[in-house]
């Protein structure tokens, strides 16, 4: 099937300083991908290639194979901050989106959500609060049906419980219209339990790209007595290594074969991986961005 998102040494550029450069990335239909990284790292700037918003300097985004302006009506996009008409009600904002959407607006979807959330209509959306107007941005993108729905930080100021309302929300969304999604964030726990695809830009270039299962299967943190340079037996690669006088914390890209059992060996999560592969990267913004101890 054709990806939802492809893009080939795709840049962009802002006078001189690259805002993305040389992103190959394919994000398969049907997933929930996560678009992770420090401010400044190029999430939104790939988001608005991705919506037609900007267009590239170099190389090329296609969405389900096309130019993304000639699919628009297929792609749903909720900009950073939620940025709705305040001053209008969330049934003015659902009647106002039928207008601008003729081809194909379900209206009754969007109200359905948002009675089920107890979302007033009558309210100017300016006068609820930042989890009900994401609810609201969320309700309004869904009813355009779109088979690509691309969300710039929906749930960066939310609560904990609006933040796993909103995951739930677009899950069963998703798991009904068979939408994809592409979704920045920069709070890791809570895409691990939603996300089934990554990817982690930063200083403007991808990282690491994947499915979540795959990227924490060939994954391991491994501890061990104090180790050098030298090559360890199942590991491909050495992403980020810390040390004690005695022993050294290491996290591994696996290799063909069994690790060295010299090794103990652990599960990682997604932000273990994560905060890897932005301290390999650039030790200066690594954990620091994140606002974790490294
Ligand atoms: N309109 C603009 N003019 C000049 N530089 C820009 C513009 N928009 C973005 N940039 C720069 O491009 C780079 C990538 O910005 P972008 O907004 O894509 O990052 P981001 O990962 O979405 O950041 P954040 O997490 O803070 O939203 C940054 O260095 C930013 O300063």
């Amino acid at each position: 099937m054709e990806p939802a998102v492809e893009t080939r040494a795709l840049g962009k550029r802002y006078g001189r300083t690259w805002a993305l450069r040389d992103c190959a990335l394919e994000v398969p239909a049907g997933r929930i991908a996560a678009l992770v990284g420090p401010n400044g790292a190029g999430k939104t700037t790939l988001l608005h290639l991705a919506v037609g918003l900007l267009k590239p300097d170099e190389g090329e985004v296609r969405v389900f194979g096309r130019e993304p302006r000639s699919v628009l009506p297929d792609i749903g996009f909720v900009a950073q901050d939620t940025p709705l008409y305040r001053d209008f009600t969330a049934a003015e904002l659902i009647t106002m989106g039928g207008k601008l959407n003729r081809r194909r607006w379900d209206a009754a979807l969007a109200r359905e959500r948002l009675a089920m959330l107890g979302i007033p209509p009558d309210k100017p959306v300016g006068k609820l609060s930042g989890g009900q107007r994401a609810q609201v941005a969320l309700a309004l993108a869904l009813a355009k049906r779109p088979r690509l729905l691309l969300l710039d930080e929906p749930i960066a100021s939310l609560d904990p419980l609006a933040r796993r309302e909103f995951m739930q929300t677009l899950m069963g969304a998703v798991a009904e219209s068979e939408t994809t999604v592409v979704l920045s964030s920069h709070l890791l726990a809570d895409l691990e339990r939603s996300c089934d695809s990554l990817i982690v830009l930063q200083q403007s270039r991808v990282q690491l790209a994947g499915a979540v299962d795959e990227l924490l299967e060939s994954h391991r943190t491994l501890t061990g007595p104090r180790a050098g340079s030298e090559a360890i037996a199942g590991v491909a690669k050495v992403v980020r290594a810390s040390h004690t006088e005695r022993q050294s914390t290491l996290l591994v890209r696996r290799g063909d074969g069994p690790i060295d059992p010299l090794w103990t060996e652990h599960e990682v999560t997604l932000e273990d991986v994560v905060l890897a592969y932005l301290a390999d990267a650039d030790t200066r913004v690594g954990a620091a961005a994140w606002g974790v101890p490294a």
